[in-house]
């Protein structure tokens, strides 16, 4: 059939004119939200909100007979005063103060808020893949249950479990991780707020998955913080979790496999988190707004192992493939740069 394109009130076109109430909302947060299209701090917590609030979904207690959870339906916005002291929540609640006016002000759930601002936001990034957006979530009933959110101390086998239990492989959990290439810590360790698990915390890259794969040497702040691991360059934080998913058997090679890799990156975070933002609902009664998301500005560099570091400094895990031959950035030892707060 002939596809019909809606004209919006401004002019701009989208696939359905349900869509058309998006593009005010998209306006808004680039310019108040996202610093004007930023990919910083506001972003990265964005998009940890999108996991937090998605993850909150589990067919497990449901089976005995609890209530196991929404899944993307908002609830850590509508229910922010139950979700957000939950334990692995920490910090959490910065963000969703930050989005509550924007879900006040407009005619949009908190939930299909949050998957917009996730996606919105991720499309800041250069060399992120243009992420699906689907519309019409209804508003949560109920708070999620807590201890859904998986913590950086979790062991790998706890963590699996946990997404298996809420619909992802193993395969799928390295993907969603990708999104650990554009973030920072503010709470592993108090003393150093804003301090990135990648040297390029602002790009959507392949960075993430080799300096994880490195032999962890310092602390960049304090030791003796649940969760965390040495990582290899000074200013950048590892989780313990993410040390353990880049070295166990069962991740190991899916890990690696993202390294300068950029299209199946794009494309295997891209399928991972189409499936997340509709965690728990019913896709049937939903509209695809997916063109109102902007196109994200290409990748920006290329992979590379931090100046000082070589392959020597691969703790190689993936048995059956080897770690990429990748050059040396030139220069002097430095230390990762925090994310300004904003
Ligand atoms: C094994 C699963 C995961 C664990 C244990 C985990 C843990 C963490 C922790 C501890 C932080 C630091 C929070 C802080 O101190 O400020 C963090 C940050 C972040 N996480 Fe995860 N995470 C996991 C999976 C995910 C997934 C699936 C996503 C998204 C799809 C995600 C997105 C983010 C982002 C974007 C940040 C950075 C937030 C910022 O810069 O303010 N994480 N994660
Ligand atoms: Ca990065
Ligand atoms: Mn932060």
């Amino acid at each position: 059939g002939t596809i019909r394109k809606a004209t919006c009130a401004d002019g701009r076109t989208t696939a359905n004119a349900a869509c058309c109430v998006l593009f005010p909302i998209l306006d808004d947060i680039q310019e108040n939200l996202f610093d004007g299209g930023e990919c910083g701090e506001e972003v990265h917590e964005s998009l940890r909100l999108t996991f937090h609030d998605a993850i909150g979904f589990s067919p497990a207690l449901t089976k005995q007979g609890k209530f196991g959870g929404g899944g993307a339906d908002g609830s850590l916005i509508t229910f922010a005063a139950i979700e957000t002291p939950f334990h692995a929540n920490g910090g959490i609640d910065d963000i969703v103060d930050a989005q509550t006016p924007f879900v006040a002000k407009h005619n949009i759930s908190a939930g299909d808020f949050i998957q917009f601002a996730g996606a919105v936001g991720v499309s800041n990034c250069p060399g992120a893949p243009r992420l699906q957006f689907l519309l019409g979530r209804p508003d949560a009933k109920q708070a999620s249950p807590d201890l859904l959110v998986p913590e950086p101390f979790d062991s790998v086998t706890k963590i699996l479990a946990r997404f298996k239990d809420a619909g992802f492989s193993p395969n799928e959990v390295v993907a969603l991780l990708a999104s650990h290439t554009i973030a920072a810590a503010d709470h592993v360790d108090e003393t150093i707020p804003g301090t990135p698990f990648d040297s390029t915390p602002n790009i959507f890259d392949s960075q993430f998955f080799i300096e994880t794969q490195l032999k962890g040497t310092l602390f960049p702040g304090t030791a003796g913080n649940q969760g965390e691991a040495q990582s290899p360059l000074g200013g950048e934080i590892r989780l313990q979790s993410d040390a353990d998913l880049a070295r166990d058997s069962r991740t190991a090679c899916e890990w690696q496999s993202f390294v300068n890799n950029q299209s199946k990156l794009q494309n295997a975070f891209k399928a991972a988190m189409a499936k997340l933002a509709v965690t728990g609902q019913d896709t049937r009664k939903l509209v695809d707004c997916s063109d109102v998301i902007p196109v994200p500005p290409p990748l920006a560099g290329s992979a590379h192992f931090p100046a000082g570091l070589n392959r020597r400094d691969v703790e190689q895990a993936c048995r059956a493939t080897p770690f990429p031959t990748l050059p040396t950035d030139p220069g002097p030892v430095t230390s990762v740069p925090p994310v300004p707060p904003s």
